[in-house]
């Protein structure tokens, strides 16, 4: 419980609404407790008016509205006075719903602004965790927690807080009046209910774990599905779609098996709640019977009447004691893996006095050192780059030897563990996180493209350019003619709904959502492995005009000859071992030159072929 007390500050940020909500619910119980004493008089009156009555020396206690009512119709005929008894019957059933409906529209309706509050929360504590908080934890998991677990959070603040409220104000009116007009038999009618809500405690439990079985099966199942729709490719051509359906057959076997044990769990469990109340209900025409036959009981058939009706209208509450424990116990539980998360620190964050500079672009990279930290990969070592402004700069090295670990300290998303990197002479630690990243633009060596217009994709990072300036952007990175062949132009839908891209135009469509930005700083990390030669040689001689007066860092697995670098840097294991201008690393004959050879040999056999 002590992990909900979370959930307080959105309590007392709707507490007139919780306030109107708790006396709708008193005020709704308030009407409905009204029924069985009117109900007792009316029985009590036919039976008086039968022949043969004999009449027992009883008083009634009414409600003082309900006394009320009956002095005043105190001279009317005993039709009369029935026809007043099903007329206000009628009344206060209507009012008393009135008011649960009112009861719904306020905590209910509290409940999903808690949700929808509590969901922005979470979504902008994801957005403000570093890089490494999302290495630590799968995809999956994120999306529980902002879907799944808020959901049963709001069980909480919803519902079940709803129905305690009614329980303890149903229980309050009931026992009060049960015990008023008769203690004794209230105590004996009363006995099997705790016994009740034991029970449905009990059994309720054991169908919640069952649930969050099937919930965990039916969740693999559909990781299952759509790991099969997405690998389909491989699937088809690795002939495995037998082994795949023998797997999902599998796991749907196991799904169903759990899915009807629980059928039956409940097949069993409703008929039995409604035999355990229709006992409650026989038990108190049985003792009220037995009291009404013994003289000087007090006890009436109205009192039985009345009775009958208060146990009925505690039974549901009590039962859902049971039920709103449970869902208490399992919000309490995802609150607490909210709060995990939401006491997150995010590694990366500005410093208390950051500043907002205009960045020129003179990146100095000072004995850097960097571990992941998860898999302890020493991933940079002693790297040291002094990349002056409007310089471009080449960085090549074979896979993992540290390259794209360069562009992601430059854009924050780690800290170094020893060492600098500054721009301008400010250390990044310094400089304000937002502006930062808004004056570098970044092509990933993954791209990632939205399920949105070409349009939509390429303003991403500069939602208010022009559309000439989207044309522009994707001139430079030479995908505009593709996009023109495209049914619905730049207005086409791309991703998971829309056109699939070829993995060379998902590189240029990302190159030109990095170039509209327009920033002093470039970081392209490989993103045009996946281009042909002449497409390639075209976007450089583009690049090279648009990068004219920025710093570029291009990271890259090709040797461009025809762009002139102020600098290529040879990385290994995380080290420079060869930095110079192309002609002067050729000379050296290193790891350089080597490449340049075999990329040489390789052209060459691709122009004969
Ligand atoms: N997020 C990460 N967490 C842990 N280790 C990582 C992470 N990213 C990279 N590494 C490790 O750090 C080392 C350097 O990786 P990096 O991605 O910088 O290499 P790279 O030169 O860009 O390689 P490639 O050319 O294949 O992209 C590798 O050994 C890699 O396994």
């Amino acid at each position: 419980m002590k992990h909900l007390k979370a959930v307080n500050k959105y309590f007392w940020k709707y507490r007139w609404r919780f306030l109107l909500g708790f006396i709708f619910i008193i005020l709704s119980n308030y009407f409905k407790i009204i029924q069985p004493q009117i109900t007792r008089f009316v029985v009590d009156a036919v039976e008086s008016s039968l022949p043969g009555y004999t009449p027992k020396n009883v008083s009634s206690h009414y409600d003082p509205l309900v006394a009320q009512m009956f002095r005043s119709a105190a001279a009317f005929t005993f039709n009369q006075k029935i026809v007043l008894c099903g007329v206000v019957l009628l009344v206060t059933a209507l009012v008393s719903g009135f008011f649960l409906f009112l009861t719904r529209q306020t905590i209910i309706v509290m409940s999903r602004l808690i949700e929808y509050d509590q969901k922005n929360e979470v979504y902008s504590h994801y957005q403000l965790l570093d890089s490494a908080f999302y290495k630590r934890n799968s995809t999956g998991d994120l999306m529980n927690r902002i879907t799944e677990d808020v959901s049963r959070v709001r069980m909480y603040t919803g519902p079940a807080l709803m129905y305690f409220i009614n329980l303890a104000a149903t229980i309050g009116f009931c026992v009060t009046y049960m015990v008023r007009e008769n203690p004794r038999l209230t105590l004996y009618v009363l006995a099997p209910l705790p016994l009740l809500a034991a029970i449905i405690y009990f059994i309720n439990n054991i169908i919640h774990r069952k649930s969050e079985r099937i919930q965990a099966l039916l969740s693999d199942l559909t990781t299952a599905a759509q790991e099969s729709y997405s690998g389909i490719r491989v699937i088809k051509s690795f002939v495995q779609e037998k082994a795949m359906l023998g797997f999902f057959d599998k796991k749907s076997e196991e799904y169903r098996a759990n899915a009807i044990g629980l059928a039956k769990l409940e097949a069993v469990y409703f008929p039995s709640m409604s035999l355990i109340i229709g006992l409650s209900t026989l038990l108190t025409i049985m003792i009220g019977g037995f009291y009404s036959l013994t003289p000087g009981s007090g006890v009436t058939t109205g009192t039985i009447a009345e009775f009958v009706m208060y146990v009925n209208m505690l039974t549901f509450p009590v039962s859902a004691i049971g039920w709103t424990a449970s869902m208490v116990q399992r919000a309490s539980a995802s609150q607490k893996r909210l709060n995990e998360f939401l006491q997150t620190e995010p590694a990366i964050a500005n410093a208390p006095k950051a500043i907002d500079p205009v960045l020129t672009g003179h990146i100095q990279f000072d004995n850097v050192n960097f571990v992941y930290p998860d898999t302890g990969i020493h991933a940079l070592k002693d790297f040291s780059l002094d990349i002056k402004k409007g310089e471009k700069v080449a960085i090549i090295g074979r896979t993992g030897s540290g390259k794209t670990t360069l562009a992601q300290l430059l854009l924050r998303m780690y800290d170094p563990g020893s060492g600098s990197i500054s721009i301008d002479g400010t250390n990044l630690k310094h400089i304000e996180l937002r502006r930062l990243r808004e004056q570098i633009s970044y092509v990933p060596q993954d791209v990632f493209l939205f399920s949105d217009t070409v349009t939509g994709n390429i303003r991403f990072g500069a939602v208010n350019t022009s559309f000439e300036d989207v044309v522009k952007a994707t001139q430079f990175a030479s995908v505009e003619k593709e996009i023109n062949q495209f049914s619905g132009k730049f207005d086409t839908m791309i991703g998971e709904r829309g056109v699939t891209l070829s993995g060379g135009q998902k590189q240029r469509i990302s190159i030109a959502r990095a170039l509209i930005k327009n920033p002093q700083m470039v970081v392209f990390d490989d993103c045009l492995s996946a281009v042909d030669a002449s497409t390639e040689k075209e976007i450089i001689a583009n690049l090279y005009a648009f990068l004219h007066h920025k710093t570029a860092i291009i990271i890259t697995h090709r040797i461009f000859s025809l762009f002139d670098f102020d600098k290529i840097v040879v990385l290994e294991n995380g080290r420079i071992v060869e930095m110079g201008k192309h002609q002067d690393l050729i000379a050296r004959n290193g790891y350089y030159a080597y490449l340049y050879e075999q990329q040489q040999l390789q052209e060459h056999s691709e122009k004969e072929s």
